[in-house]
């Protein structure tokens, strides 16, 4: 993840605390003519702070290309989102990352784990580079907690495909973001490991507050959320409280 070296976050518009992403008329394509390839066709969404939602839908409906626009590591192709009050469109990318530090958590299927660093460094360096003073005592209290309390110095190639996966989500959590977000959490986790990591993220989720939205194919998983959004062939096709 890219990190800018200006210390100014972008101010947040007027929007009311309470929603933290409000996506109007998302639209998605990829590709040139012939071959563009329209992803997503008009997704309104709004969740409000503290919601749990999972984001369902089968391989390819859109929920990793969903995501990324919600967490402003892509652009669409037409239509507005606003995260935090921050209009994400309408941000160049030094203040969409400035705008992402410590408020945003993001865990994605590819870990993005910086092969030269050990797990430690991975979390830790992040850390520092948003000005925590304890970086590397936060980093591995947060490893600790995802079971890797005993593979601090091991480089990433050294570590199993499950292992690197709690890796990203210790690096993702150490912030204590107000907004994370998990695209299959728990895909390369055995069953006990991936429910460990479920409890965690929910632990984050009741005591901080934080908002969680996760992409699943875990029926558990998605059943422990408030709320299930659904997409088929790039729209929501279903949108439900689970409660
Ligand atoms: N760069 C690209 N160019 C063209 N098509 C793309 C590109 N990236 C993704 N796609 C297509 O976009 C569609 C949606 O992909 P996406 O990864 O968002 O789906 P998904 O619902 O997350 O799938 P999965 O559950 O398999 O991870 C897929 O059909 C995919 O092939």
């Amino acid at each position: 993840m890219p990190f800018s070296a200006s210390p100014q976050p972008p101010a947040p518009d007027s929007a009311p605390d309470s929603i933290v992403i409000e996506a109007r008329n998302l639209t998605l394509s990829l590709g040139r003519a012939p071959a563009q390839v329209q992803i997503l066709r008009g997704i309104d969404l709004t969740v409000t702070a503290g919601e749990s939602v999972a984001l369902l839908g089968p391989s390819g409906s859109g929920k990793s290309s969903l995501m990324a626009l919600l967490a402003g590591l892509e652009r669409p192709s037409g239509g507005s989102v606003r995260v935090a009050g921050l209009d994400f469109v309408g941000l160049d990318e030094d203040r969409l990352a400035i705008a992402r530090r410590g408020r945003i958590g993001i865990v994605l299927q590819a870990f993005h784990l910086l092969p030269t660093m050990t797990a430690l460094e991975n979390v830790a360096v992040p850390l520092e580079l948003a000005g925590e003073a304890n970086a590397f005592a936060r980093a591995a209290s947060e490893l600790d907690a995802v079971g890797l309390g005993h593979r601090l110095t091991h480089y990433p190639a050294q570590l199993s495909g499950g292992e690197q996966q709690r890796v990203a989500i210790a690096r993702a959590l150490a912030p204590r973001p107000a907004l994370l977000f998990a695209d299959e959490p728990t895909g390369n986790l055995d069953a006990a490991t991936g429910s460990a990591i479920m409890d965690l993220l929910f632990a984050r989720h009741r005591e901080a507050g934080a908002t969680l939205f996760v992409i699943t194919h875990d029926p558990n998983l998605a059943a422990r959320c408030g709320r299930i959004v659904e997409l088929g062939d790039g729209h929501i096709v279903d949108d439900r409280t689970t409660a």
